[in-house]
């Protein structure tokens, strides 16, 4: 569990303005763009009431924050937590725009979600809630124009609530073929098959990919993973099945210990869907939430929040590989430490990418009217992350730089690019 006194030092807003703006002197970006790139296009704030189960009326705040739609519709994941606000919103929707633009999609950034912990609410209450922020944000949101998707403490449950609220709104000839408003639909509701796996995917995948330049692979390294949600559950599963020991895991509730390594299958069980934790698990033993940074480890899988590895613990960490499975888990000053320590750091941008890029299909087999099997989704997925792994590690190479300036550099020169070639800024 995190100390909310230090990981608040920096905020995520800030980190991610120094990577755009580090990266934007290295480039020499046009300053037009710069600018453009520097603010967020619409902010949207709304204030909407709820009738809770006790018959009271509660009135919550959700937010939606589209940053930049140069190459695309924006896209982007909505949050349920206690820490959204409009400065997290922001930031999340620049890592977005970013992420997009990096993979190759046609798609700009966005980012949303309502300021809740949603452990204080019933199904029924959370499914109320769910359908008036849609109602809210009305048409701020739409196939063609913003299309939400999962995130923190939303699931395919809360984009079929979203898409359903949405497709009652719009004409009832539109409503067949609008179903794309959102992607990590489930199955039944036009969702695409492995869109769940898909960030945990490709989680394991980036790893693989850099640990296969250095000839190595997951057989005898250990590694630890904070977060055991959506990307934290399926990353360990994925590594776990190729030969890694799962070590440690921290969530909001606990920090657990195996060195003889903990059964990710075991452990999931253990955590019931949505209000699950780790805490209480037999198979590992519980540790001060302070020592779980340090331990000696391969690779650490920060996949949970913003701002977590940061000048108060990176100095701790021992591992040889940090793949960021959250978005903006490392800091400017924590990232700092990292380098210096030689520690690779596989970036949110790209690390966690398998999940938008599942989006996109799921989107474009809503558009088309299609039905996609599980194992062309992956097939798919695979092929996109490892070109764009190789696009990336050329960058390093060519510039002799780490990978989340290499990543921002080819995420930035294609926004640049799409603006020029539009003429807007000759
Ligand atoms: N779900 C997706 O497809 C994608 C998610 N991400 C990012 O991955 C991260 C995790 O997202 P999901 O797995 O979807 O969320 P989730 O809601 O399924 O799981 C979140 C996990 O983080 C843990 N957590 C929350 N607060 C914590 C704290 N203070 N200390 C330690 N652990 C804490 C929770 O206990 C839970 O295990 C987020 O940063 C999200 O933006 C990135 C790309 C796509
Ligand atoms: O699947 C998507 O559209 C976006 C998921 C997301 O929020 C993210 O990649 O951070």
């Amino acid at each position: 569990m995190i100390n909310t006194q230090k990981i608040n030092r920096q905020s995520m807003y800030e980190t991610v303005m120094n990577q755009f703006n580090s990266t934007a002197d290295i480039i020499d970006l046009n300053p037009n763009i710069r600018k453009i790139l520097g603010i967020t296009n619409n902010e949207i704030i709304v204030h909407f009431p709820v009738k809770m189960d006790n018959g009271k009326v509660e009135v919550f705040t959700g937010y939606r924050v589209q940053h930049n739609n140069a190459l695309g519709p924006y896209k982007g994941g909505l949050r349920y937590h206690d820490t959204v606000d409009i400065d997290a919103a922001k930031a999340l929707a620049m890592w977005m725009t970013w992420k997009t633009s990096l993979a190759g999609l046609p798609y700009g950034g966005a980012k949303g979600g309502i300021k809740i912990d949603p452990r204080n609410y019933s199904d029924s209450e959370l499914e109320r809630i769910t359908r008036r922020f849609t109602y809210a944000l009305g048409e701020n949101i739409g196939p063609e124009h913003d299309i939400p998707a999962p995130d923190v403490n939303t699931n395919a449950q809360t984009m079929a609530w979203i898409a359903d609220t949405y497709m009652s709104t719009i004409s009832s000839s539109e409503r067949s073929h609008n179903q794309h408003v959102v992607t990590g639909k489930p199955i039944g509701a036009g969702g695409l098959e492995g869109r769940d796996r898909a960030t945990g995917f490709g989680v394991y995948l980036s790893i693989k990919l850099l640990l296969e330049t250095r000839n190595e692979d997951f057989k005898n390294k250990k590694f630890i993973v904070q977060g055991f949600g959506n990307v934290g559950y399926w990353a360990s599963h994925f590594i776990s099945k190729d030969g890694g020991t799962l070590i440690a895991v921290q969530d909001a509730h606990a920090s657990l210990f195996n060195e003889n390594g903990i059964d990710t299958e075991a452990l999931a069980q253990h955590c019931e869907p949505r209000k699950g934790s780790i805490k209480g698990f037999k198979g590992a033993t519980e540790i001060d939430p302070e020592d779980f940074w340090g331990l000696d480890c391969d690779i650490v899988i920060p996949a949970a929040l913003g701002n977590q590895i940061t000048q108060d613990n990176a100095f701790k960490i021992k591992a040889a590989i940090v793949a960021e499975g959250a978005n903006g888990p490392t800091n400017s000053e924590g990232e700092k430490i990292l380098l210096e320590k030689g520690i690779t750091i596989i970036p949110d941008i790209f690390c966690n990418s398998g999940g938008v890029i599942g989006s996109y299909f799921e989107w474009l087999q809503n558009r088309n009217g299609e039905l996609w099997q599980l194992e062309e989704v992956m097939e798919k997925i695979e092929k996109k992350i490892t070109q764009n792994f190789h696009k990336i590690n050329s960058e390093v190479k060519k510039r002799n730089v780490d990978w989340r300036t290499a990543a921002y550099i080819l995420a930035i020169l294609r926004i640049e690019t799409a603006y020029n070639q539009r003429g807007i800024f000759p």
